[in-house]
């Protein structure tokens, strides 16, 4: 067998399937036999060979399950929602042990955390099916879990996922109580009439208060505390509850096996040897191998090839019916054919498309450039399929003098950003340079030729560099944030400041008990994007806690500014900025390239610029030889000479001297200190 053929039977299960019978036979535990049975070629595929042995490791039974036997009532799809850290994963995880989908052993923490991005910061960026099999009053029950990430800058993917279900657990940790995002997650599920099933987590902790927690869901929410579940997701207490709870107050999905098959594309991911993975929600009709199904969006026809749940592994399966959750490969091997929020039917009974999704909308704009113009084209490759994995990232083609060929890419937050650039590191061994990140503003236009030109007067900027001049405008807009603050009482006096100082205006504020407040300030975003939120962690010592959406426009008062280096402008670093912050901004990010541009041997002159004017400046020194320490005693005039002689060639360095701004730089410049 070919090394190659190898490889891709791993990634379709297949080898696992072999390899899992010899494993009975010789009546050895999987994780060691892999070796065992393995020939010296392909030993190169033990990576893969062994997440293949992981899966079957994790999936005992059920094998060859009939899907069909799971009518409609007897289907429940939920998501997971809640607040960062509240113990969406570790639910996860105990309800995967407990309906057998997982093994429960040590190994086994918060297996739904697949990406080494999620592993390595301990949060999730990227929501996760897995299918359960559940038995309760004697009646075999299918359960679709989705785990959903928790940070603000990934409720796109909450929203996403929430289409495929029909209820939710919203989690709440019995210590911290409701926080920002706590809130933000009930509205999606709540504007989307999914039922609520709220579940106070961590009840096990020392401090935990599950009576206050069920009072401040009853004020918040309006759902009676004896709805509440109390769990420790940590120690498996109560967890079992839930189970039950899903079953009996989630309803099951809507459609009809006997319906035409309708199946809405609610995630997908780029397979090397497959070619598109999508997730997909069955809404009506069955859906077997072999058939030939049409995607709405390009009105092109495919033939299933693969099949599944996911469990979380993918577990192939002969058939998918209505209501269930799952996967399917249908030789799309383009990253375009599969559109996130496209619809699937069968090639002989078209359908009516579900309307999709609405679009992210990006919040945060940034250059990404290859280190190397020779690596664009495995860039680009890399970004159009990591893109597929993550649809809220939008990509325009861009260039820049000093970076060559590269993209503007828009992301909902700054952390969506990081994880993104990690992601192309880790998943696509790709080194990229990003620039200073920008939100997006609009200028309102007056010359009837740029008007023209751009076929609207709203011009949007998403690149500092392409901000319109002052002479051609009428106004500037710039985009606001709703946010909302869930702190203590005891430290709303510092927000307030912090608010403050971030131009924001204060909307409303709350008491949601008697300890806790809850604050709506109208922020521009601008203000916020980069360090808000980790400022308002560190003086309310963690407690506080954060989320926005979006406001619309306001007019601002705004003008560009340029960053010189010795004088000549770094694109990269040209940042719009509001009028009365120009002079502090400048000042601050002189300061910060001055701390981040390592010394070199000719001096660096650091400089803050509106049009010609130069607002701020620092000087990086320069290294500086003693020339004089051969010199012992001896004439004045030689010394001076000798360090004449030193001044005129740094002189000469300097205006030769390129200067390198180191990759972080970009991005901490514009991070401030808050005093
Ligand atoms: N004591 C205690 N700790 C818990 C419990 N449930 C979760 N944790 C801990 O809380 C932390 C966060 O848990 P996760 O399951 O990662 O939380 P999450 O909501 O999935 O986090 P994000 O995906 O980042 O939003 C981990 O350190 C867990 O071990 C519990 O019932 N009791």
């Amino acid at each position: 067998m070919s090394y190659s053929r190898v490889k891709h039977l791993c990634d379709t299960a297949l080898l696992g399937r072999v390899l899992q019978f010899k494993v009975c036979r010789r009546k050895m535990p999987g994780y060691n036999m892999s070796y065992r049975v393995l020939r010296p070629r392909w030993m190169k595929c033990l990576p893969v060979l062994s997440s293949s042995f992981r899966s079957l490791s994790t999936q005992p039974a059920k094998d060859g399950v009939d899907l069909s036997k799971f009518p409609v009532d007897k289907i429940r799809n939920f998501c997971i929602i809640a607040h960062i850290d509240h113990g969406k994963s570790t639910l996860a995880d105990r309800l995967l042990e407990m309906t057998g989908a997982i093994a429960k052993t040590e190994k086994n923490k918060q297996v739904l955390d697949k990406l080494q991005v999620e592993r390595e910061r301990g949060i999730t960026v990227k929501a996760q099916t897995a299918s359960l099999f559940y038995s309760h009053d004697r009646q075999e029950y299918l359960l679709n879990l989705i785990d959903t990430p928790g940070h603000v800058d990934f409720s796109y993917e909450v929203s996403r996922s929430l289409s495929a279900c029909q209820g939710v657990l919203l989690i709440i940790d019995a210590n911290q109580g409701i926080q920002a995002q706590t809130v933000a997650n009930f509205y999606l599920a709540f504007e989307a009439q999914l039922t609520i099933i709220p579940v106070i987590n961590k009840i096990d902790l020392k401090n935990a208060d599950p009576e206050r927690v069920e009072s401040q869901i009853e004020k918040v929410f309006d759902i009676p505390r004896e709805e509440c579940i109390r769990i420790s997701a940590k120690l498996g207490t109560n967890v079992e509850t839930v189970l039950q709870a899903v079953v009996e107050r989630i309803p099951p999905p809507a459609g009809s096996i006997d319906d035409p098959f309708k199946a809405l594309v609610f995630d997908s991911n780029f397979d090397h040897y497959r070619g598109v993975v999508a997730n997909i929600a069955v809404f009506g009709g069955r859906v077997k191998k072999g058939d030939k199904i049409v995607s709405a969006y390009l009105c092109k026809t495919y033939e299933v090839n693969e099949l599944g749940l996911l469990r979380p592994e993918e577990h192939p399966t002969q058939k998918l019916f209505a209501g269930q959750v799952g996967y399917i490969v249908a030789g799309m091997k383009d990253v375009k054919e599969a559109q996130i929020g496209d619809t699937l039917y069968h090639q002989e009974q078209p359908v009516e498309a579900h309307p999709g999704f609405k679009p992210a909308k990006a919040m945060v704009f940034a250059g990404m450039y290859p280190m190397d113009q020779s690596e664009y084209p495995a860039l680009r490759s890399a970004i159009e399929r990591l893109t597929l994995n993550d649809s809220s990232v939008t990509v325009q083609r861009d260039s820049s003098l000093a970076l060559g060929a590269g993209w503007r890419l828009g992301f909902l937050g700054l952390l969506h950003m990081e994880v993104f650039n990690q992601r192309l590191e880790q998943e696509y061994n790709a080194s990229v340079i990003v620039t200073a990140p920008t939100v997006p503003y609009k200028a309102v236009l007056s010359s009837a030729k740029l008007i023209k030109e751009h076929g609207s007067e709203e011009l949007t900027i998403v690149n500092p560099a392409q901000f319109p001049d002052r002479s051609v405008v009428s106004e500037y807009l710039e985009p606001m944030v709703l946010g909302t603050i869930l702190a203590p009482e005891t430290h709303t006096g510092k927000i307030m400041s912090l608010c403050l100082s971030r131009r924001a205006v204060q909307k409303n504020m709350v008491y949601i008990d008697d300890q806790r407040v809850m604050m709506k300030y109208l922020f521009p975003l601008n203000e916020i994007v980069v360090d808000f939120y980790d400022l308002l962690k560190s003086l309310s010592s963690g407690y506080a806690s954060f989320d926005y959406e979006n406001a619309g426009y306001q007019t601002a008062d705004l003008i560009k500014m340029d960053i010189l280096l010795n004088g000549r402008p770094v694109e990269e670093l040209t940042t719009i900025v509001h009028r009365d912050r120009a002079y502090s901004t400048g000042k601050a990010m002189c300061e910060r390239l001055k701390e981040s541009i390592p010394r070199q041997m000719f001096e660096i002159a650091v400089q803050a610029a509106i049009g010609s004017k130069v607002i701020a400046r620092e000087t990086i020194k320069a290294y500086r030889k003693n020339v004089l320490a051969k010199c012992y005693g001896g004439d004045i005039t030689r010394k001076m000479k000798l360090l004449k002689k030193q001044a005129d060639g740094k002189k000469k360095m300097r205006r030769i001297g390129n200067v390198e701004v180191p990759k972080d730089a970009f991005i901490s410049v514009l991070k401030r200190k808050e005093k």
